[in-house]
């Protein structure tokens, strides 16, 4: 479905992605580990057209040639991003917030249909529908936060360290939510430092150092691979 690569991309002189290759299909749930400053946020960003790759890049949604299209073009396409921080209108309500996520065009025919899902998959959400976004816990403006991507009819959604700051038994809750939202039939991008949640959802994923791809495989090669139980299981060398 999706195929990327080889993507670089510069912050000034600092080279944040040096020629990523990477690749989703329908229905598959991909994780992409690798430590702080590795490029995972930067490489969301690039596939979502938030930031603009080197010419030589290649990026392709079903054949369809990405490269160069605005942000909202993506978003029109079926590319959604849960950024880090998440990006919610913390003024507004949860109901407004969720309405927003639906305004683009091949959307918003199927605005009662998604937020019944979204409301459905996260009872809070539906609970809370008055409530102001930012008076509202980590976890719920999180739940938030993806489900105002879940508005726009997504294809393909990206999660940019979704668990980041919650407590466990949120993410937990979380993670949940997420392998139900895969059952739907969309693919799943998940960027996570939480290794174990993560491949616990994940089909395949990638690992990243300094802007570059270094390992890839499926979730259970990942979980075995004693370079990431190293860095991120907390085993002991
Ligand atoms: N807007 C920016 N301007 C300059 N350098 C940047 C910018 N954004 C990111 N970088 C640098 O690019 C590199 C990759 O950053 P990125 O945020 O993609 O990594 P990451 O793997 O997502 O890390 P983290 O887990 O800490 O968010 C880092 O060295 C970072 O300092």
């Amino acid at each position: 479905m999706l195929s990327a690569g080889p993507i670089s991309l510069h912050y000034g002189k600092h080279l944040a992605l040096d020629g990523v290759s990477i690749g989703v299909d329908a229905n598959e749930t991909v994780v992409v580990l690798g430590a702080n400053g590795a490029g995972k946020s930067s490489l969301l960003k690039a596939l979502a057209g938030l930031a603009r790759p080197a010419p030589s890049a290649q990026l392709h949604l079903d054949g369809k040639d990405l490269l160069g299209l605005p942000a909202h073009k993506f978003l029109e396409l079926g590319i959604a991003l849960v950024p880090e921080g998440r990006g919610i209108f913390g003024d507004l309500t949860v109901a407004e917030n969720l309405e927003l996520g639906a305004y683009t065009r091949h959307a918003r025919p199927h605005e009662q249909r998604q937020r019944a899902l979204v409301l459905d998959l996260f009872p809070r959400l539906a609970e809370r529908q008055a409530q102001i976004a930012r008076t509202m816990s980590g976890g719920e403006q999180q739940m938030l936060a993806i489900g105002r991507a879940l508005m726009s009819c997504p294809r393909l959604l990206m999660l940019d360290e979704p668990s980041l700051g919650l407590a466990p038994i949120v993410t937990g809750e979380l993670f949940q939510a997420l392998g139900r939202i895969r059952q739907t039939g969309i693919a799943l991008l998940v960027v996570e430092q939480n290794v174990k949640a993560s491949l616990a959802i994940a089909d395949r994923g990638y690992l990243m150092d300094a802007g570059r791809i270094v390992g890839t495989g499926t979730a259970e090669a990942l979980r075995q691979d004693p370079a990431v139980q190293r860095a991120f299981l907390g085993a002991v060398a």
